[in-house]
């Protein structure tokens, strides 16, 4: 599955983005919230995501929520409507709480975590997601490099899946194009976030469609 960050997106045109990647069969777009403390930059609020469910109903919002401040920040988002939320392992002391509140308010469950973050920190919680997001740059900001060393923790996440018997997906994040999510894709995730790639480089159609061909 393509989830399309909209992070790189023309803000002065991103209902007409969204439509053109919609209309190239995407179901699912990736909302990155930045709060200006857990990474240095800052990006959308709640209202965002009720103008993206009041436009785009049938449309999945996912948010990927970069805040250590959840207490205030998680519930505004489940409040606008979102579909599936991300919150990071390294935000929260407590990630058992925050995915009960999720459960309790049927949000379904993802954590991410970063790349400096050995992935046996999820173990505990594989059981309780929808999915785990794997960081495959620093977060904070589009438009990067895909870690190499993201390959291993991959195989090493899947392997953990595996051997927890879990169908669990794993969804990558940073610098996604069409050679790194067949990369990513051989080493085990199955759903790509894809930012740069789709919206900064012409047609979103033909992106899309360029991404799609490799995502079997
Ligand atoms: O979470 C993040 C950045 O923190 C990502 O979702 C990026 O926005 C993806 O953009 P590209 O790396 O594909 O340009």
């Amino acid at each position: 599955m393509i989830a399309p960050s909209i992070l790189n997106a023309d803000n002065m045109h991103l209902s007409r983005d969204i439509k053109a990647a919609i209309e190239s069969g995407i179901d699912r777009f990736h909302i990155d919230i930045m709060d200006g403390y857990f990474v240095p930059n800052l990006s959308y609020g709640p209202e965002l995501v009720k103008d993206f469910k009041r436009s785009f109903p049938l449309t999945e919002a996912e948010i990927h929520l970069m805040s250590n401040n959840l207490k205030i920040t998680l519930p505004l988002f489940v409040e606008a409507g979102c579909d599936l939320l991300e919150f990071h392992y390294e935000a929260t002391d407590n990630p058992s709480y925050w995915l009960k509140y999720l459960k309790d308010h049927n949000v379904r469950r993802g954590m991410a975590i970063n790349p400096s973050t050995p992935v046996q920190k999820v173990r505990p919680f594989l059981k309780d997601l929808d999915q785990v997001l794997l960081m495959t740059v620093k977060p904070g900001f589009g438009g990067q490099k895909f870690e190499e060393k993201s390959v291993e923790r991959l195989v090493e996440l899947k392997n953990m899946i595996k051997a927890e018997n879990l169908n669990l997906p794993i969804e990558v994040d940073g610098g996604i194009d069409r050679e790194t999510l067949k990369i990513s894709r051989d080493a085990g995730a199955t759903i790509f976030v894809v930012g740069s790639y789709i919206f900064k480089n012409g047609s979103i159609e033909d992106q899309v469609m360029k991404l799609k061909k490799e995502d079997k």
